[in-house]
């Protein structure tokens, strides 16, 4: 009997007050975080991750101490293994975790999926659009430390989805909602808010923001709401880099100046944790309230959103039935998805190469 194991990967967030700046560290000591060689990296995130714990513990004090990423990942990932039971995939079917910075991380995922036997290998990174900062360094880092433990089971990866049938109709009606819930008081302006990223990375190829831009214009669309007004901004800013915009706070600035009301929408997160509950919730629903927006409406995340979960699960069968010498890195589309390979990005030699630019085939419809 042939059994498939899916691994699911995030970011990670503490688990206590504690592991606050131990995972401040892991984050920064992250080659795909700051690209410096060992020794500087590893004191720069020292004195960084010292520096930022004290703003971060802050943070998560306002949220019961802890990231609730976990829990949120585990729900998600008893529905996706009930959604891949239903279609009735041959044998048996785990579905694992693995977290890049706090616990459960790569190594004891690894070690639990070798404790399974799989035939085969799907990941499955938990960002609807591929950054090397995220899915880049968690497929490194599952490559490399897979290898390190002997685990050679067949692998297909999926690189991302930003405009995943399932995932963009999950997002359409969570939105629709939103926006009723804010027409009352006066014509909306959706705001999609994501992660935003240093404006080198982007300029070094990542094909992050235009990702981001694709999944909001698929929205839009699947939306159908004649003449609506919305804007991609980006949220999250840390350090002294220069990073992309326009920045959520200043949206919601001009949408204060402009008297309209605001329904803010995460995308490039499927689930909620600090940056949805913390800096969404509280920081820029104050900053709303405080420059006079009419109304903050927040669409919550996918989660485990029954259109969401079915994508993924289509994305799992796709890519279990993929040419494995492709690196299966599948891009999903509503016209039924292509190989990555076909925008550049596959495995090479073990190692993750970057995906280079995606044409920008969108930018041109965001609308103001
Ligand atoms: C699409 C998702 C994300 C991208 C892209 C991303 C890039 C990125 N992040 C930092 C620095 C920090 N991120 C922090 C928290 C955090 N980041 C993401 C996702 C993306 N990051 C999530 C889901 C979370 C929340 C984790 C949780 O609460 O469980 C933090 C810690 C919190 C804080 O101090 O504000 C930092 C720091 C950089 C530098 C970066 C790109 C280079
Ligand atoms: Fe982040
Ligand atoms: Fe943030």
């Amino acid at each position: 009997m042939s059994r498939l194991a899916v691994v699911v990967f995030n970011l990670g967030g503490p688990d206590s007050l504690k592991s606050v700046k131990p995972f401040l560290f892991n984050l920064f000591n992250d080659p795909a975080i700051i690209g410096l060689p060992t020794i500087p990296r590893w004191l720069i995130a020292k004195v960084v991750s010292a520096r930022r714990a004290p703003i971060a513990r802050a943070i998560y004090e306002k949220i019961g101490g802890r990231s609730p990423l976990v829990e949120q990942t585990e729900t998600q990932m008893t529905a996706l293994k009930t959604a891949l039971d239903r279609r009735g995939i041959a044998g048996e079917v785990g579905v694992f975790m693995a977290m890049r910075y706090w616990h459960p991380m790569t190594r004891a995922a690894v070690d639990r999926v070798k404790a399974f036997r799989p035939d085969t290998v799907i990941l499955l990174p938990l960002y609807p659009q591929y950054s090397t900062s995220t899915s880049g360094s968690s497929l490194n880092t599952w490559v490399r430390t897979a290898q390190a433990r002997g685990l050679s089971a067949e692998t297909h990866t999926i690189c991302c989805y930003p405009t995943e049938t399932g995932f963009v109709a999950a997002l359409a009606d969570l939105t629709k909602a939103g926006v009723e819930q804010a027409r009352p008081h006066g014509p909306p302006r959706v705001l999609f808010s994501a992660h935003g990223l240093p404006k080198a990375n982007i300029e070094k190829g990542d094909p992050y923001q235009s990702q981001v831009e694709m999944t909001a214009a698929a929205i839009v669309e699947t939306m159908g709401i004649p003449d609506l007004d919305w804007v991609v901004c980006y949220q999250s800013r840390v350090g002294p880099l220069e990073w992309i915009g326009p920045d959520t706070d200043s949206e919601i600035e001009r949408a204060g100046r402009d008297g309209v009301p605001v329904v803010v929408v995460p995308l490039a997160f499927v689930s909620e944790h600090s940056e949805t509950l913390v800096e969404l919730d509280l920081e820029y629903g104050e900053l709303a309230e405080e420059r006079g927006v009419p109304a903050y409406v927040r669409v919550p995340t996918v989660q485990a959103h029954d259109t969401f979960i079915d994508g993924l699960a289509d994305l799992v069968t796709r890519a279990m039935t993929a040419e494995a010498g492709d690196g299966c890195l599948i891009e999903a589309g509503p016209a039924g998805g292509r190989l990555c390979s076909q925008v550049g990005a596959r495995v090479c030699g073990g190692e993750w190469s970057m995906c280079p630019h995606v044409p920008d085939q969108n930018s041109d419809k965001q609308g103001q």
